[in-house]
């Protein structure tokens, strides 16, 4: 039986497009409408692998992703990043001067802010999943509303770009993660990177003594996050990304590691695709 991946939004999101990268064209996905949903249906076994945002370059961390795959035990099995273009689109036939509202998921919206400034008359809305919002559009042939999407939403659903390539910085791209349950069994992957997550007692030098690890054992470190800690006001966890040449080096910083810090769990290992 073929696998099916857990994605946030329907066909014609940008998660959509990630599956269909990662595994393949003839991918079947469960389409979920929260990054909640994406998990709990990985955890229901609807789906083995699922695939998830973690990070834009233009507006950064999703930080409660982070949690989400934390406190649910989640395995980081691989990454994969796509550039992102945010298209304003609408049924077909109007204006920019005619749109009174523009609906998308909240990270396009984030994207695409600078834009909107020269069109104060337009409400910005948060909805679920930019696809979603383009065929509800196309569906109820509305007027004055428009999506931010991609252009292969506007191509799905027969709908006209107003203005393309709307997001601030030339330059956007996302960074997912494809994730499966912790307990199922690891197809041996070539891994070059490693996800881990650990809590660090606020002392002086703490941090410090970490880095100073990473960096004899000749890991680069590609992200560092902060999380705040549940129940503990101004407690952090730091979640860690490093990449390395030889295995062995990585295994011999986490003994250490495990040592300086608190509660750390490898979240996974796999293979860097970062161009
Ligand atoms: O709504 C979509 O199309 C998504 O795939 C979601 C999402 C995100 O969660 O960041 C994916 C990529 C873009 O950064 C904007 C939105």
């Amino acid at each position: 039986m073929k696998e099916k991946v857990a994605i946030q939004g329907i066909a014609g999101s940008f998660h959509h497009q990630v599956a269909r990268e990662y595994f393949g064209n003839d991918v079947e996905v469960e389409e979920c409408m929260s990054f909640q949903e994406v998990v709990a249906n990985l955890l229901a076994g609807r789906s083995g692998k699922a695939v998830m945002a973690i990070e834009n370059s233009i507006v950064g961390s999703i930080l409660p992703n982070y949690a989400l795959i934390d406190d649910n035990n989640l395995r980081i099995t691989g990454e994969h990043y796509i550039p992102i273009q945010m298209n304003m689109m609408a049924v077909p036939g109007q204006k920019i001067e005619d749109i009174k509202k523009v609906y998308s998921h909240p990270m396009a919206l984030l994207q695409c802010k600078e834009f909107f400034k020269n069109y104060p008359h337009i409400k910005l809305v948060e909805d679920e999943d930019t696809a979603s919002v383009a065929k509800r559009i196309s569906e109820n042939g509305k007027k004055h509303v428009a999506a931010l999407a991609s252009r292969a939403a506007a191509n799905l659903f027969d709908l006209e770009i107003l203005a393309e390539n709307v997001h601030t910085l030339k330059s956007n791209s996302t960074r997912f993660l494809v994730l499966q349950k912790n307990n199922e069994d690891l197809k041996e992957n070539i891994s070059d990177k490693a996800s881990m997550k650990f809590i660090l007692e606020s002392r002086r030098g703490s941090l410090a003594e970490v880095l100073e690890i990473i960096s004899d054992h000749k890991l680069d470190m590609s992200k560092i996050q902060s999380v705040p800690v549940g129940n503990t006001p101004w407690k952090y966890a730091f979640f860690v990304d490093v990449l390395f040449n030889m295995p062995g080096d990585f295994e011999e910083a986490l003994a250490l590691l495990m040592k300086k810090t608190d509660r750390l769990t490898v979240l996974g290992t796999y293979k860097n695709k970062w161009l």
